[in-house]
């Protein structure tokens, strides 16, 4: 197996609310996107990655990278005004190899364990991500009311790296693209082949930087070495 992963880091961060785009924002000392990459740069079946970034910040986003010394080849492409789009521009950029993970570049504190268990995962099945389970009991809400409580069992907070058969995730973006469908993560794409995606257990670490909230808690976790 070889994987390239494409890191989408494209994004206007605008729930974060800063002056800044999120991926850019310093988490220690290094900005936010970059602890991504380098986490999952680290993982042994990685062969190479692409780092996919809004057109404007395609210099700064080079720099950055080359000042990091990451250990294996990378590739730097615009993305698009979706996430999806932002992920079909990876898959393009993208060499020959037989697998592809996707993952934000929004949640730095991915843990390398849980990519090797995914990676290891695909050996088995042509789809599988991290996802998490629901620890809170989840309400279906309408007009400010708890219409009902759902099955917390059955519930989990799907997250990145998400794992695929290149062959899959390319027919899934290109069907996408054919029928009009649009999915906030690429699973949903899978899924919507009739293609069983499998689930690996992600750590609560690996959240995704979206609010204040979330950066200071990343903060805080990084400086007790997570
Ligand atoms: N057009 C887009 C939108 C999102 N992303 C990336 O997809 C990941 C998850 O998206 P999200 O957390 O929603 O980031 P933003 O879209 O930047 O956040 P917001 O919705 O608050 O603007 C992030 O790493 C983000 O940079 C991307 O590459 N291209
Ligand atoms: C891909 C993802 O992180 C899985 O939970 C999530 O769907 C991204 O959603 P966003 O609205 O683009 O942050």
């Amino acid at each position: 197996m070889n994987v390239t992963a494409i890191i989408v880091a494209a994004g206007r961060g605008r729930r974060m609310g800063a002056a800044e785009k999120k991926q850019f924002l310093l988490l220690g000392q290094k900005p936010i996107f970059l602890h991504a990459v380098e986490r999952i740069s680290h993982v042994p079946a990685i062969r190479d990655i692409v780092v996919v970034t809004a057109a404007e910040d395609i210099v700064r986003t080079s720099h950055l990278m080359e000042r990091a010394h990451i250990p294996v080849p990378t590739r730097i492409t615009a993305g698009g005004p979706e996430r999806q789009e932002s992920v079909y521009q990876g898959i393009l950029a993208a060499g020959d190899s037989s697998h592809l993970l996707v993952h934000d570049g929004a949640r730095p504190l991915v843990q390398q364990d849980d990519v090797r268990r995914l990676l290891a995962a695909l050996h088995d099945h042509p789809a599988a991500i991290l996802a998490a389970p629901v620890k809170d009991t989840v309400k279906w809400v309408e007009n400010g009311r708890a219409e009902r409580t759902l099955p917390r069992e059955k519930l989990w907070l799907s997250q990145t790296p998400q794992a695929f058969s290149s062959d899959l995730l390319r027919l899934a973006h290109e069907r996408a693209r054919a029928e009009h469908w649009s999915a906030t993560d690429d699973a949903s794409l899978v899924e919507q082949l009739g293609i069983p995606v499998h689930i690996v257990t992600g750590s609560p670490f690996n959240f995704k930087i979206t609010t204040p909230e979330d950066l200071t808690l990343a903060e805080a976790l990084l400086e007790k070495g997570i």
